[in-house]
């Protein structure tokens, strides 16, 4: 893929861009919640990580910011705006490679969102002939999705996110079910194309190496239910980082605590403050 530009990028800003604020969310019917009071600025351009001990709700902040679910209570904006519903302005990745379409082949999947979006055919060309050298498939285009690799396919939902030039970028762990190997390509490569898009995003994971790879912040969760947003570190490492680097080992470790800490903590009675 196209190696990362480290230079010329500026820094995300420190403008709140998405807004989640104060919201806690139960399913009806539930009588726990499964967020409890979860307050986080995502900044314009940066890259965000949310880590957490599976089934505390992080896909469940996610589909709030996509506008796939809405907050019981509390609120979530998007420069300035609430969100009521999924728009054009955020692109979703999902681990899997369910949402491809199975009877299209991959350039097809990739014109998919501009073609309801209704851009006009040669912008179309245009923008997927572009998504598709970034991802390095340009080569594979008349192939359909049974014949890829599971790095090629999330290559594919990558190039989809990328074509609809989505100003927010929403990626529930997207390299979850792929090997070591491709994942570590996959980590870098999206690394790379970050620091050239601007793009804010937001990245769940339960990897520590990948959250200090990808985040520039790193947000850990406590355990459902009434599950917490319990800290948010700062990722400091130089771009591009590296895996074997000291300072590297040494966040690891402080994240792992921060990691464990956040797990072992108890749920919230009702009605106790944060
Ligand atoms: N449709 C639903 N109805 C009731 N409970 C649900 C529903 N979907 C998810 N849950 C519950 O909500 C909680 C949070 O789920 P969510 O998928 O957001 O967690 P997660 O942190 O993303 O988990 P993982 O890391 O394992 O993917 C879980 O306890 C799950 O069982």
């Amino acid at each position: 893929m196209t190696p990362p530009i480290t230079d010329s990028r500026p820094r995300p800003s420190d403008e709140a861009f998405v807004v989640i604020d104060d919201v806690s969310f139960a399913y009806p019917g539930s009588p726990q919640p499964i967020l409890r009071d979860v307050s986080l600025e995502l900044r314009r351009g940066e890259f965000f990580v949310l880590l957490g001990p599976s089934g505390c709700g992080k896909t469940t902040i996610l589909n709030q910011v996509a506008g796939f679910e809405r907050p019981t209570t509390g609120s979530i904006s998007m420069d300035g705006k609430p969100i009521t519903g999924p728009g054009p302005d955020r692109a979703v990745i999902f681990q899997g490679d369910d949402s491809l379409l199975g009877w299209l082949n991959v350039r097809d999947n990739v014109e998919f969102g501009l073609r309801a979006l209704r851009t006009p055919a040669a912008e179309r060309t245009r923008r997927v002939r572009q998504a598709l050298e970034t991802v390095e498939l340009d080569r594979q285009q008349g192939k359909f999705p049974h014949e890829l690799s599971g790095g090629m396919k999330q290559r594919v939902q990558i190039a989809r996110a990328l074509v609809v030039d989505a100003p927010v970028l929403l990626m529930d762990e997207p390299f979850g079910a792929l090997d070591a190997q491709t994942r570590t390509t996959l980590q870098d490569a999206l690394a790379g194309l970050w620091e050239q898009s601007q793009r804010t995003v937001l990245f769940i994971t339960h990897d520590i190496s990948e959250a200090l790879i990808l985040g520039d912040r790193i947000g850990v969760m406590t355990s459902g239910p009434a599950a917490r947003l319990q800290t948010v570190m700062d990722n400091p490492l130089p771009r591009p980082r590296a895996r074997g680097a000291a300072e590297f080992a040494e966040l690891y470790r402080e994240v792992e605590e921060a990691v464990t800490a956040a797990k072992s903590r108890p749920p919230a009675a009702a009605g106790e403050p944060g």
